[in-house]
């Protein structure tokens, strides 16, 4: 198939293909692997747009492709899901013995500090290298969008805004929208770009609706019944730089549900009609 990507696995599904790869990435310094689904119509030799979908802490590739039940969706509205790993991996990268910091928790930056700079540089992968690589190796257009769940909906957020022009729309379920204030992104980011809080702003999705120019069209969804919402995610805290700041956010609380991908699988197709929407007129 190709000289720089190693197929893992491959099943039939809604007439396309799930497939999951293995490569080496300059950007991580290591073996990278992710899943991407190819919808029928990537088949007829005609390429479609993706959206890359970013997973939450402790996850890998294959919690969204296994759990989410988008190919169904994506099969109809002709959308590649492209599902990169969350961190950089394998022994000889840096780890922490907590679930919210080092292998599985990336955060979708490219990390300053030692020992972390050297592997973790998920924002070049994400941004370049693997867009690159998969518009050259697979029937994948260069027409983008972005989503992600939790740390990957920080990093949904985050990547559009910092990349203007790069995707043509970005939304998040359940997303840490203030990680310079909160828990999560605190401890991540003084692990990854050291204490100066000046550097945490620019990777805080709240922080950059009020420096970045270009207006993309934007939606997140929250479960009511979440129990990171108070401590961990503040929405509220987005929305209120949205309303001051002129973005037209589609934001929407939704009673009862709670973080895990029961939420992302009710409204997945929602997500991907919403991206499938902006992508046909971009
Ligand atoms: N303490 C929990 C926390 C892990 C967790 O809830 N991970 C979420 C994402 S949270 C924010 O980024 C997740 O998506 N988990 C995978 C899943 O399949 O549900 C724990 O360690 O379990």
């Amino acid at each position: 198939m190709s000289a720089t990507l190693e197929l893992v696995s491959s099943q039939r599904c809604f007439g396309g293909w799930q497939r999951r790869f293995r490569h080496a990435s300059a950007s991580t310094r290591c073996e990278m692997t992710f899943s991407v689904y190819l919808p029928p119509q990537a088949q007829a030799g005609a390429r479609v747009p993706a959206l890359y979908w970013l997973s939450g802490l402790t996850c890998t590739d294959e919690n969204f492709s296994t759990k989410a039940g988008a190919q169904r969706a994506a099969a109809e509205l002709g959308l590649a899901l492209v599902i990169p790993d969350t961190s950089p991996r394998g022994a000889h990268v840096a780890d922490a013995e907590r679930y919210d910091l080092g292998q599985g928790a990336g955060f979708y930056l490219n990390a300053t500090q030692a020992p972390w700079s050297e592997h973790y540089r998920m924002e070049d992968y994400i941004v370049d290298e693997l867009p690159a690589l998969l518009e050259a190796e697979l029937p994948i257009g260069p027409l983008r969008a972005i989503s992600g769940h939790s740390m990957g909906g920080h990093g949904a957020l985050t990547l559009a805004m910092r990349h203007p022009g790069r995707y043509v729309s970005a939304s998040a379920f359940a997303p840490i929208v203030n990680p310079a204030d909160t828990p999560w992104g605190q401890q991540a980011f003084a692990a990854y770009l050291g204490e100066a809080r000046e550097a945490w702003l620019a990777h805080d999705a709240s922080q950059l609706m009020a420096t970045v120019a270009h207006r993309l069209p934007l939606r997140v969804d929250q479960g009511g019944g979440d129990s990171f919402l108070p401590e961990q995610l503040q929405p509220d805290v987005l929305c209120a730089a949205a309303k001051a700041h002129g973005w037209a956010l589609d934001y929407t609380l939704h009673p009862d549900y709670d973080h895990s991908y029961y939420f992302i699988a009710s409204l997945i197709e929602a997500h991907l009609r919403f991206h499938a929407g902006h992508l046909a007129r971009a």
